[in-house]
């Protein structure tokens, strides 16, 4: 690291060249679980910035890592109108209702159809636009049409990318959700300071987002899983599948346990394996999304005045309550 001050020239490559690198270092480890230095490493390199952009403010960019710390205090969230609306799903509770849901659809689309299974995450659902690769706005879902401008708080969610791979323009939606062991965290600080304790995860990630301070909501480790294009932009996927795969090209969080499904007995069989598997996730789900893969059956099958009508989710039954207690041992 150098002791004397660098020239503003030397300064602007510099700051540059760590941000590309620091960058990078948190993509690896917030977006792609997989970590290639120690956190020393990253830490020293950030103070380097930190100094750099001290000694000359005007290099601060809106996609440099030293603007996930927050520090705004909002004065409210202004409404935004989602151009496209942002739907719920239909609920199923039994094999029964998902073995109707299959024959619905194999009879509208004429064929047979596949299936893209996902895990349903437990927080709450998001959009985020970006313009030319950058991170523009985010916003909640609201009531599927009119939602709230969270931006700055998202800016703090470190698995969000302030800059995609690509310079192109976007809008994705996914699931801002709260960690377990983050949610026994921050209950047991809470309960420490008096406060009040979340009930779930779901209420701690919704009650972080609401955060008026925006270094509040950078301390809740937050993270995300993407799973919708809504504005494709250039994106060329023709299945959800491929759409997951695509997100994740791009720069985004996606959910590694998804599944192509050619039949609905295989489905079954993945929402049985993962109500056994979901108390060993890192995170809450509370059920299984099926849609069906091809975007042209999708576009065929369209949608109710609220859901899809080529999807629908399989809600698993409300046993004791998921919260994590402290006898489990995370590793
Ligand atoms: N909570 C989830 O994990 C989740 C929610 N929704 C969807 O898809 C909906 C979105 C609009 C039409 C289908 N997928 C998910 N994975």
């Amino acid at each position: 690291m150098s002791e004397i001050p660098l020239t503003l020239a030397a300064a602007t490559d510099k700051a540059k060249e760590l941000r590309t690198q620091l960058n990078q270092y948190s993509h690896e480890y917030y977006v792609a679980d997989q970590p290639t230095v120690e956190d020393y490493v990253y830490d020293r390199l950030y103070k380097e910035l930190v100094d750099i952009e001290t000694e000359y403010p005007d290099l601060i960019t809106s996609d440099s890592p030293t603007q996930r710390v927050g520090g705004k205090i909002l004065q409210g969230f202004e409404k935004v109108t989602h151009e496209v609306q942002m739907y719920s799903l239909n609920d199923g509770f039994s094999k029964e209702d998902i073995y109707d849901f299959d024959e619905r659809v194999q009879k509208l689309a004429g064929k047979p159809v596949g299936y893209c299974c996902e895990l349903k995450i437990d927080g709450l659902a998001i959009s985020l636009k970006y313009e030319n690769g950058k991170f523009v706005q985010g916003a909640t879902r609201g009531d599927g049409t009119v939602g709230e401008n969270i931006t700055e708080n998202l800016k703090t969610v470190k698995s969000i990318p302030l800059e995609l791979k690509k310079p192109i323009s976007v809008e994705v939606r996914g699931e801002c959700y709260m960690p377990k062991q983050s949610f026994v965290n921050l209950n047991k600080e809470r309960e420490e300071a008096g406060q009040d304790v979340f009930a779930n995860p779901r209420n701690a990630a919704a009650g972080s987002l609401r955060q008026l301070d925006t270094s509040m909501v950078a301390k809740r480790n937050l993270s995300t899983f993407l799973y919708t294009v809504a504005d494709f932009g250039p994106m060329t996927a023709q299945t959800q599948f491929d759409a997951l795969n695509e997100l994740s090209e791009i720069g985004f969080r996606t959910n590694p346990e998804k599944q192509l499904c050619q039949t609905i007995d295989e489905v079954w069989a993945y929402i049985e394996e993962y109500h056994e598997k979901r108390t060993d996730l890192p995170y809450e789900i509370d059920g299984i999304v099926i849609k069906a893969n091809e975007f042209t059956i999708q576009d065929e099958l369209g949608f109710t005045v609220k859901a899809p009508r080529w999807a629908i989710a399989y809600k698993f039954p409300p046993e004791e309550a998921q919260t994590v207690v402290e006898e489990i041992e995370w590793t």
